[in-house]
């Protein structure tokens, strides 16, 4: 097989990343089967081998980052002719053939998610991390007090504004729920939020939490029930809200490493 690989930065959650990529399609005439496919992370499609004996399969992998959603795509293909003719069109035909529709695609595709992504409401977290130093670090975790998920604990933070940045919104949300400065640090990791945030599309919109550090100030408890400082130990015995828990290996990591 011949292949080829694109990585492509979609300014989008991975939802987004995911949906628009499925809806566009692929770049070219010919039929390709879905494989697998595991909204919003992955997907894989194949074809072949049809009546010209060619064989094709595109695989693609979303991954999330503080830049927005990487793509990375590969492109594999076999025409099935026999000797060196076959190879002469595997190598140098469908090689620029797929380049060249590929390098369109994503080029529309980049610019659409990124479009698509301005109609979905993004929540922020805070993994605020407090650290003595020797081992014993621990990360602010905050319950809800009202609503259908009163009683959970959460990432203090809460929903971006329009055409507010994420880091932003983050520092936004910590002064007002928490009465704190906060300086986010780094990009932990993205999970899909299953219900529906701020009447936007069921399953659209993503919690995107950044490890923070305090850089003013006592958390208090303006709007949770209660506020709490965990070590990584004591994390997934709290009754998480149930979107966040795939999170919870990424915050013990990062309080391992502090
Ligand atoms: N802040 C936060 N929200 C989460 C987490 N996990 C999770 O599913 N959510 C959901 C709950 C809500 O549907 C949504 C956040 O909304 P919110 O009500 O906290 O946002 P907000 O502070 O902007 O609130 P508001 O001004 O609109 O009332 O995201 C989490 O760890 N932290």
């Amino acid at each position: 097989m011949y292949r080829l690989r694109f990585t492509t930065v979609v300014a989008a959650p991975l939802t987004v990343a995911f949906d628009v990529a499925r809806a566009l399609g692929r770049p070219w005439p010919f039929p390709l089967e879905e494989v697998e496919s595991v909204r919003p992370v992955s997907d894989r499609y194949a074809g072949g081998p049809d009546s010209g004996r060619r064989r094709v399969t595109h695989a693609r992998t979303f991954t999330a980052t503080g830049a927005g959603t990487v793509v990375e795509e590969e492109v594999s293909w076999e025409t099935g002719l026999p000797g060196p003719l076959g190879g002469l069109v595997d190598r140098a035909v469908l090689r620029r053939r797929v380049l060249r529709a590929m390098r369109r695609h994503l080029d529309g595709y980049a610019a659409l998610a990124a479009v698509r992504a301005l109609d979905v409401v993004q929540v922020v977290g805070a993994a605020i991390v407090r650290g003595d130093g020797a081992g014993g670090s621990e990360v602010l975790v905050a319950q809800r007090g009202s609503g259908a998920l009163a009683g959970l604990w959460e990432f203090p933070g809460g929903k971006v504004e329009p055409g507010e940045g994420h880091e932003a919104a983050l520092v936004r949300e910590c002064a007002e729920e928490l009465g704190v400065a906060v300086v986010p640090q780094a990009f932990v990791g993205e999970v899909p939020l299953d219900g529906a945030v701020a009447g936007g599309a069921p399953g659209a919109s993503t919690l995107r939490v950044w490890w923070a550090r305090l850089a003013g100030g006592e958390p208090v408890a303006h709007e949770h029930r209660e506020l709490r400082w965990v070590r990584a130990a004591d994390l997934e015995a709290l009754d998480w809200i149930a979107a966040d828990r795939p999170l919870l290996p990424a915050v013990r990591a990062l309080l391992a490493r502090l």
